[in-house]
């Protein structure tokens, strides 16, 4: 018999590539998962049962200290407080796209009629499925490029009993506008790629070796790309009234403003995250 506390300090000590508290948040994921270990049961030291099944601990070390995120050896990530399945398919949901979902469903609580939702590239389906799920008079949409990353999506919306509708479709083909009706949506959203190239080597090395490159990058020359792209694409889809929220690279929250005051937009807003960073930018089209 071992103890919760003692457990966790010796995975504690064994990981070495992360600083101590995030350390610590992973070990607390590993317990939880493979065991029903809760930060309390470390907390008051309880008890492990002998018979309870561990998982191979030197193995889970060493892929750690491979740079293997925690999420892809658990299989999942807690976003807006539902658990995504996740893959190396596709992004790991972050904290910051959680304020991004939460500006949406503040602006559409109150809304009485169907809201017509888009999420383009969308992943996981963390976006698609959180709105499906907080705003139950929404008709929800996801689209991507990555078949494998739609896979998942569909997963999740399936376990998480979400109503969205996925399709493949590629926002920077030209003949995507002509895929919906003019004025269809009251809403889109994109956490697009926005990483460029030349950030790459200030990044960890467990989002570099191991997440998508295809969800994370854009070139150098073109960092606003899928921006215009969204900008145009919403320029004919939204309803008059309709609203884009895009999340930023936090290098370029004027110069994301700009595309879309260019393009006719108006009430064009550059928002911070919690982190005082510019990392949203919400417009309306007229
Ligand atoms: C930053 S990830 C965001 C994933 C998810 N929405 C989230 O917030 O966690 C960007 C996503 O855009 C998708 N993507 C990349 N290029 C695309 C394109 N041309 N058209 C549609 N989706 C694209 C990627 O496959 C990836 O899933």
């Amino acid at each position: 018999m071992t103890s919760a506390r003692q457990l966790f300090d010796y995975l504690t000590t064994r990981i070495t590539n992360y600083p101590l508290k995030e350390k610590q948040a992973i070990v607390h994921m590993l317990l939880n998962h493979f065991l029903r270990i809760s930060n309390v049961d470390v907390l008051v030291d309880r008890p492990i049962a002998a018979d309870n099944l561990q998982p191979d601990w030197e193995d889970v070390i060493e892929r750690l200290n491979r740079n293997e995120p925690v999420q892809h050896i658990i299989g999942s990530e807690e976003f807006c407080g539902l658990k995504f399945t996740v893959s190396p398919s596709v992004l790991i949901p972050r904290p910051e796209t959680e304020e991004l979902v939460r500006l949406i469903t503040r602006d559409y609580a109150e809304a009485e009629e169907k809201v017509t939702i888009l999420d383009i590239g969308t992943g996981s389906g963390c976006i698609a499925i959180v709105l499906s799920r907080f705003l139950p008079n929404a008709e929800v949409h996801g689209w991507d490029v990555s078949e494998n990353a739609l896979k998942v999506a569909q997963e999740n919306a399936f376990r998480l009993m979400a109503n969205v509708t996925f399709d493949k479709k590629d926002i920077l083909d030209p003949g995507t506008n002509d895929a919906v009706p003019a004025g269809y949506f009251d809403c889109i959203v994109s956490n697009p790629p926005y990483v460029t190239y030349s950030e790459a080597e200030h990044m960890n090395p467990n989002v570099l070796r191991f997440e998508p490159h295809e969800a994370l990058f854009v070139e150098d020359q073109s960092p606003l790309l899928f921006y215009l792209a969204i900008a145009l694409f919403g320029k004919k889809t939204l309803k008059p009234g309709g609203r884009c929220y895009v999340e930023i690279n936090e290098h370029f929250g004027p110069e994301t403003t700009e595309v879309f005051v260019k393009h006719g937009y108006g009430q064009v807003s550059l928002l911070k995250d919690i982190h005082g960073k510019n990392r949203f930018v919400r417009a309306s089209i007229s």
